[in-house]
């Protein structure tokens, strides 16, 4: 479904990612792993049109990505949950989840004024909070709110960068079941980026380790043994 050729990405003259070569199939749950610095927000800001594809190409479903802005491949069904998750300080939790619903009218025949309540049962915590500033929130149920916002689109492809960054274990844990419970009932592809291992291999079904911008492994969650991680993630 998605698929990355050859892939170059520069910050200046620095170059981050270097002829990488990366494929996501449908209904997967991809973690890519690695050291600090190694590119993977990289290439997920490059797979969400947020930095311009330098070389390379990147495709969807067979339509070529690369002159898309962020906003068409929103509208393309790529959802984005940035690191630090990016959700409007000053607005409440229900301005936050509205931004999404052009972009969903848009998408649907059916036009909404409506915050979908499947986003509720996913993160009840939201609906009680509805009328709070998003920046009074504690950093978990921003993280819920920020993954909220990205699932009104209603994506066909979730990509999160480091969700569970300083994020407490039962919200961490709701996170992963939230992910697996909407991989399982409608086949929602999912890209993370995830340094915590027990989490990777609890929600990931495949991982991409990367070292100096280059995808170095690749392979079904379930054969992530010691020696990778020995060599592409131990600190
Ligand atoms: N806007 C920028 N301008 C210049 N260099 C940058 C910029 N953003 C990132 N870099 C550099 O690019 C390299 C890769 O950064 P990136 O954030 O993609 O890595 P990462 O694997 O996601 O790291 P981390 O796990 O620490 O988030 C790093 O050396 C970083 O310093």
């Amino acid at each position: 479904m998605i698929s990355i050729k050859n892939l170059d990405q520069l910050y200046g003259g620095t170059q981050i990612l270097w002829g990488l070569d990366l494929d996501i199939e449908p209904g997967s749950i991809t973690c890519i792993m690695g050291r600090n610095g190694v590119g993977k927000t990289t290439l997920l800001k490059t797979i969400m049109g947020l930095l311009p594809t330098s070389n390379g190409e990147i495709t969807m479903n067979g339509v070529t990505l690369n002159k898309q802005s962020a906003e068409k491949r929103a509208y393309s069904g790529i959802g984005y949950v940035p690191q630090g998750r990016d959700i409007f300080p000053m607005l409440t939790v229900e301005e936050n989840l509205r931004i999404g619903l052009p972009v969903l009218n848009k998408k649907s025949k059916n036009k909404t004024n409506d915050i979908p309540e499947k986003i509720f049962e996913l993160f009840p915590v939201l609906k009680d909070m509805l009328h709070r500033r998003g920046g009074d929130l504690s950093g978990g149920q921003q993280q819920q709110l920020a993954i909220g916002r990205a699932l009104v689109l209603d994506p066909s492809v979730l990509i999160l960068d480091e969700p569970n960054e300083g994020i407490q274990p039962n919200i961490v844990k709701q996170i992963g079941d939230v992910i697996l419970k909407l991989n399982a009932e409608e086949g929602l592809t999912v890209i993370l980026i995830e340094q915590k291992l027990g989490f990777a291999r609890r929600v990931g079904k495949e991982f991409r380790l990367m070292e100096k911008g280059r995808i170095v492994a690749a392979d079904r969650m379930d054969k992530l043994n010691d020696n990778l991680i020995k060599q592409y993630l131990a600190v």
